[in-house]
């Protein structure tokens, strides 16, 4: 007899199976367990009781399970009791009272040992930007949220709802073109996150791919840590800090990157965190840490992010996609957005109740952020919600859960909660020691120097086309004399030199971007190397060509120079990978003044001399009236 058929129970961008009105198909597996649910109904007592997170004066909003509550209702956390309880199972314990003790009365929730920690705070945050004609558009629209010592505030929603840019906001970091107006405190008073105060782990892993694990965060250690700490030290906490994300195995693992594979992706937020903590900040931002990992790694990165904070009093704001059920367990605040909008604040373990109350319950076997976030995601799903009793768009569901969570209790009494913070108040913020500029200095030319010598692509590559082009230029040019006619091909060749290093230099560009988003400290380290490094290369040029009469020799002393500085690393790689223009302006320079000083002009045209000081030296040279003078008598050379 054939076996009846199998319905295997798979998930569909339509209708949310919990969120359906209760359709009991027995061969589905979901309804199965919506049906079990059934047979736990606790009808008497919903309309009877006041809704935490809902408006104090509405009556409990119709529920599609009128009949029918979901068997977890009893377990559910806390929540505040209005006249009655008709269930006898239901704890009246008052949720806000709970909230309080748990993130309002640091004190006596242990926080007040932490009194040198951050507290964070801001209020009706709004980050606009602009949309061309239509004016402008808004991305966070009048968030208001704290986050405090000892806890890790998650940020969820959506992708595209505006996390990172909550991100961006509170850490100071948003981009020009946006515009922001709201209160963001730090210990209750308006404030600069000062140097070593805080730290944040962006999106995008920004690493120098051929450095080892152990020498990126040893170099970083190096750059970040202060003068007064030894090197030994440096790297003990380097390694232990390795220890912390389990990247022991991975030590001595190339990052790698394109074309050279090294660490996996989930590895390389690892060092990207490890970076970060380095300095244990006192407020960390962190940007998606866990995407890329599997659920064992994120669960035991968070693990020791949030024993970190809790530990040293440590105040963290995570963005996270897709939490596991053990790691949402480890946030102690929720702050779940939709498009801009806040649909919940406050802790996460009570996020569940205020779904269900709002007529969105959690099934049963599923993880809870991920049924949040399926709940608030309009982007695939435009038209199936299933809320209060009836059918309603996804959109109309997000709306529902922003205004319910604004009018209930804990929406409304988060701004007292916020004012509490700020009486409290708390230290100004000081600015952490750090490697001196010299120490900065140094360690950013050694990992330069090691990162170009392994760049093969990059390094060597170009050091060999340099000297190739050398050879075939210097080849044209061999023996050129010190005739006239030479002038016009010394321009020629230094233009031309001048012409192909500046093109050759484009390349060096994403290299400098790469650094320039490492920091703005080392933007200037960089800005000055490139200002020493062209003065040292351009004074080296300028005595080649005077010194060397033979332009092959000249030129092969020229790359020989080039390549000096490639290998010699850091300070010198800039001025061979920016574009100068005004190189070609010193070398012309160079080119006649050369002459000027020889005094080659003499008696070669019309038998007539014109001495040095009447040829003005080199810098009349270009407009002076003496030099068009003999360049006219050079009989077409210009
Ligand atoms: N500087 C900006 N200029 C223009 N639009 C921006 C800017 N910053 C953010 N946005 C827009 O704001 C919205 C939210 O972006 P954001 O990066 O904050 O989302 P997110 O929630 O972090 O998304 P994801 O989870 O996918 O990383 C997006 O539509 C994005 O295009």
């Amino acid at each position: 007899m054939d076996s009846p058929p199998v319905n295997i129970p798979s998930w569909t961008p339509s209708v949310s199976p919990t969120r359906s009105p209760p359709k009991v198909k027995n061969d589905d597996l979901e309804m199965n367990s919506f049906s079990s649910q059934v047979e736990h109904n606790i009808p008497s007592r919903i309309p009877t009781m006041f809704y935490e997170f809902t408006s104090f004066s509405a009556t409990p909003p119709p529920r599609h399970h009128t009949q029918a509550q979901p068997e977890y209702i009893p377990a559910a956390p806390s929540f505040q009791i209005g006249n009655e309880i008709n269930s006898p199972i239901v704890e009246p314990v008052n949720l806000l009272n709970a909230r309080e003790a748990n993130c309002v009365k640091h004190d006596a929730g242990g926080l007040g040992s932490q009194s040198d920690g951050v507290f964070l705070t801001w209020e009706n945050l709004w980050v606009t930007v602009s949309a061309g004609k239509d004016g402008s558009r808004p991305i966070l629209q009048g968030l208001t949220g704290y986050a405090q010592p000892g806890e890790v505030l998650a940020i969820m929603g959506p992708s595209g709802c505006g996390k990172s840019t909550l991100l961006d906001a509170l850490a100071g970091r948003l981009d020009s073109n946006t515009r922001q107006s709201g209160h963001i405190l730090l210990n209750g008073h308006k404030q600069r996150l000062a140097y070593g105060t805080s730290a944040y782990v962006t999106q995008d892993d920004t690493l120098i791919t051929t450095l080892t694990v152990r020498e990126a965060v040893y170099y970083s250690a190096l750059l970040q840590l202060p003068d007064s700490m030894s090197r030994s030290e440096k790297r003990k906490r380097a390694d232990t800090t390795i220890k912390e994300m389990g990247l022991q195995d991975a030590m001595n693992t190339r990052i790698g990157g394109w074309g050279n594979k090294g660490l996996s992706g989930g590895q390389k937020r690892r060092v990207s965190i490890c970076i970060e903590i380095l300095t244990r900040p006192k407020l960390l931002f962190l940007d998606e840490p866990t995407s890329g990992l599997d659920s064992a790694a994120s669960y035991h990165i968070m693990k020791r992010i949030a024993g970190l904070a809790k530990q040293d009093g440590r105040t963290v704001v995570a963005s996270i996609h897709q939490p596991s059920s053990e790691v949402f367990e480890l946030f102690h605040n929720l702050c779940l957005l939709s498009y801009g909008k806040t649909v919940y604040f406050g802790p996460a373990s009570t996020a569940e109740e205020f779904f269900l109350l709002n007529g969105f319950p959690c099934p049963t076997m599923r993880n809870p952020s991920d049924h949040y976030l399926r709940t608030i995601n309009k982007d695939f799903d435009p038209d199936i919600e299933q809320g209060y009793g009836k059918s309603i768009t996804t959109e109309e569901a997000i709306n529902s859960l922003v205004n319910s969570y604004k009018s209930s209790k804990i929406g409304q009494q988060l701004g007292e909660q916020i004012a509490e913070i700020h009486k409290n108040g708390g230290g100004v913020l000081e600015k952490g020691s750090q490697a001196s500029f010299i120490t900065q200095s140094m360690v950013l030319t050694r990992r330069s120097f090691v990162n170009m010598y392994r760049d093969i692509g990059y390094y060597w590559l170009r050091l060999a086309i340099y000297i190739a082009l050398c050879l075939c230029v210097g080849t044209i040019f061999y023996d050129m004399g010190h005739s006239y006619g030479s002038i016009q091909a010394r321009g020629s060749m230094l233009m031309f030199v001048a012409a192909f290093l500046t093109f050759m230099s484009i390349g060096g560009f994403p290299s400098f971007v790469e650094d320039m988003k490492r920091g703005i400290d080392h933007f200037v380290y960089f800005a000055l190397v490139l200002f020493a490094c062209t003065m040292l290369v351009e004074s080296l040029m300028m005595i080649v060509a005077s010194i060397v009469p033979n332009f092959l020799m000249g030129i092969i002393t020229g790359a020989g120079i080039q390549g000096v500085m490639i290998l010699s690393g850091g300070f010198f790689r800039l001025p061979s990978d920016l574009p100068n223009p005004f190189w070609k302006y010193p070398m012309y320079y160079v080119a006649f003044h050369k002459y000027a000083n020889q005094g080659l002009y003499k008696n070669e045209f019309e038998g007539q001399t014109f001495p040095n000081d009447q040829i003005g030296g080199a810098p009349t040279i270009s407009g002076g009236r003496n030099f068009e003078k003999r360049m006219a008598n050079a009989d077409g050379l210009f």
